[in-house]
């Protein structure tokens, strides 16, 4: 999805940037640091699955870039995602990586289709996890059918040398009523 310009773009904060704590719920789900895919499979009690909606070379916004230590307006792969449970999406996600590292990387995301990409991130022991920071995500970056104010998201690096894949997954409102949770 092409990236609208944002008067305001998010502000991304680490766990204990986050003022006022969200509930103990919310802020178990994004500051955890195992797999979501595992954790959504487990919730979904084996309902999980994943739905492509976009994926191409398109240019990285600025605060992708800016995390990704790329220039600004660079290109790169973009994977955007639905996480479902019960064939329910749950989940937003948005995967991006540098064209300039990921071409010649052997990473080649175009193949994975409806695999998670977790699988590959958590079970190639290279790569390494950067800390968690979470937001209220912008409206204008969600699909239309799923366009609400102020969804928390949370994004985190996955780093093998000198590739970084960025992963940013917004929650929707059915997954915290599947989770029992009051965002
Ligand atoms: C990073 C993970 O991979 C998940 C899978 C994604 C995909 O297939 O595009 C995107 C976001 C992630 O939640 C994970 O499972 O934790």
């Amino acid at each position: 999805m092409p990236h609208a310009a944002l008067a305001h773009p998010p502000r991304w904060l680490t766990n204990a940037q986050l003022h006022p704590q969200p509930c103990a719920g919310v802020r178990d789900w994004l500051f955890n640091e195992d797999s979501l895919t595992r954790r959504l499979t487990a919730l979904s009690a084996d309902g999980f699955s994943v739905t492509p909606l976009q994926e191409g070379w398109q240019r990285l916004r600025a605060d992708e870039c800016v995390l990704l230590g790329v220039a600004d307006g660079s290109q790169g792969w973009v994977r955007e995602v639905y996480l479902r449970g019960h064939e329910q999406p749950w989940v937003f996600a948005r995967s991006v990586a540098a064209r300039s590292v990921l071409e010649g990387s052997g990473l080649n995301l175009a193949e994975l289709g409806s695999r998670s990409l977790g699988e590959l991130l958590f079970s190639d022991r290279a790569f390494d996890r950067g800390e968690l920071q979470a937001c209220r995500y912008p409206a204008a970056w969600l699909p239309a059918e799923v366009r609400e104010e102020r969804l928390w998201a949370r994004r985190s690096c996955f780093s093998r040398g000198a590739l970084g894949v960025l992963v940013a997954e917004v929650f929707l409102p059915a997954f915290w009523q599947a989770a029992g949770i009051e965002a």
